[in-house]
C-alpha cells in the first residue's frame, strides 16, 4: 500500500517560528525519517474547521488524501464543492492507511470500532469523550495503533510534562491548582480536552488521579470553599480564540502560572498529520503525542 517518496518539508515550518537548527535538528531529522514513505490519510469530518486544515496539511506533507466523511445526514448541498466525500467511516477506513478524526465525541466509539475492524491506524483528536468512550478507544487500541491527544500542538505536549513536574514539587496542601481555558464561541464541550489533560497531569504529579483529587468547575453562587487538593477548572468562551490554557498554582504567599496560547489551529493539523506518519506501521496500542514527539 505504500510507495517511496521524496523527503517532505520539516513540520515545524507550519508553526511560523522556526527554532534554531542546532538545538532542534534532531526532531526535524526524525520527522523526515517518519515521512520517507508516503501514506493514504482519510479525514473524518473533512468539512469541519479542523477537517479542512487537515486536508491541506495532508497534501503539504506529501501524503495521499484518501477522502473524508461528513456527519451522517449532513445536507450535501451545503458542503464546499469538490470535497472527496466517501459514504461512511468503514469506506473511509478501507481506503486509508491512517484515519484522522477531529469530529465530535459522539462519533469516537463508532470510529474507533471501524478502525479496529478494518485494521486501520487512527489519530483521534476529538474532545469531550466520556469515560465509556475512552474505554472503547482503549479497547480498539488492542487491535490497531491509535494516537489520542487532547492537543496535537507541540507546545501543549511540553506543557503537560512541565505541569506534572510542577505538581510533583508543589504540595497540594499549600498550592491550589486552577486551570483556566478560553476558546472560540463555537466550541461545544467544556472544560476543553486540553484543560482536562492538564488536570490529569497535575493529579499524576501528585500521585493520584483527577477523579480522586476532585474536580471543581463551574463555581457559582454559594458553592462553598474550595477543597484542599481539588483541581479547579474555569472555561471562557468568546470570539474566535483558537485555544488558551493557563495553569495556576496558588499558595498563601506566592502564585506561579504557566500559559500556552495558540494563534493558528494549523499547528494542531500539522501535529496530527505528523502523528499519522508516525503511527503507520506501529504495533497496536494507545499512544500519546509525547510518544510521537519522543518526549
Ligand atoms: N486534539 C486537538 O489538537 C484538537 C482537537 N479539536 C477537537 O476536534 C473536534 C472538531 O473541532 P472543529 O473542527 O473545531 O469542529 P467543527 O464543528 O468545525 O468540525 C467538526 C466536523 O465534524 C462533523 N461531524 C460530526 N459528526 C460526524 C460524524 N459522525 N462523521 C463525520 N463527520 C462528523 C461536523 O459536521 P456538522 O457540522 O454537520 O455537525 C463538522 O463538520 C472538537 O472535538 C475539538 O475539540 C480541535 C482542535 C485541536
Ligand atoms: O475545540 C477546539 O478548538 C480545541 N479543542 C481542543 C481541546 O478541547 O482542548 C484543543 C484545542 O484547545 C482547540
Amino acid at each position: 500500500m505504500t510507495r517511496p517518496r521524496s523527503v517532505p518539508p520539516c513540520p515545524r515550518r507550519a508553526q511560523g517560528d522556526d527554532p534554531p537548527r542546532k538545538r532542534t535538528g534532531a526532531p526535524c531529522a526524525r520527522a523526515r525519517k517518519e515521512r520517507a514513505v508516503t501514506i493514504r490519510i482519510g479525514i473524518a469530518g473533512i468539512a469541519g474547521r479542523m477537517g479542512r486544515l487537515l486536508a491541506e496539511e495532508t497534501e503539504v506533507a506529501g501524503a495521499v488524501l484518501a477522502g473524508g466523511t461528513v456527519r451522517p445526514g449532513a445536507p450535501i448541498a451545503t458542503l464546499p464543492a469538490g470535497l472527496p466525500v466517501l459514504p461512511d467511516i468503514v469506506a473511509l477506513c478501507a481506503a486509508s492507511d491512517v484515519v484522522v478524526d477531529f469530529t465530535h465525541a459522539h462519533a469516537a466509539r463508532a470510529h474507533a470500532l471501524a478502525a479496529a475492524e478494518t485494521g486501520t491506524a487512527l489519530v483521534l483528536g476529538s474532545s469531550g469523550l466520556s469515560a465509556t468512550d475512552e474505554e472503547a478507544v482503549a479497547e480498539a487500541a488492542k487491535r490497531v495503533p491509535i494516537v489520542y491527544a487532547a492537543s496535537f500542538a507541540p507546545g501543549v505536549t511540553l506543557f503537560l510534562a512541565v505541569a506534572e513536574r510542577m505538581a510533583a514539587a508543589l504540595p497540594p496542601e499549600q498550592y491550589d491548582a486552577e486551570i483556566v481555558e478560553m476558546h472560540h464561541r463555537q466550541k461545544v464541550d467544556a472544560p476543553s480536552g486540553t484543560a482536562i489533560a492538564l488536570g490529569r497531569a497535575v493529579a499524576a504529579g501528585r500521585g493520584t488521579t483527577l477523579e480522586e483529587a476532585g474536580r471543581e468547575s463551574g463555581r457559582d453562587g454559594h458553592c462553598g470553599a474550595r477543597g484542599t487538593g481539588a483541581i479547579g477548572f474555569a472555561a471562557l468562551r468568546g470570539g474566535q480564540v483558537v485555544g488558551e490554557h493557563t495553569l495556576i498554582f496558588a499558595a498563601a504567599s506566592e502564585h506561579i502560572s504557566l500559559t500556552h496560547r495558540n494563534f493558528d489551529r494549523r499547528v494542531y493539523a500539522a501535529g496530527a498529520v505528523r502523528a499519522a506518519f508516525w503511527v503507520q506501521g506501529k504495533a497496536p496500542g494507545l499512544y500519546a503525542m509525547r510518544d510521537v514527539l519522543g518526549m
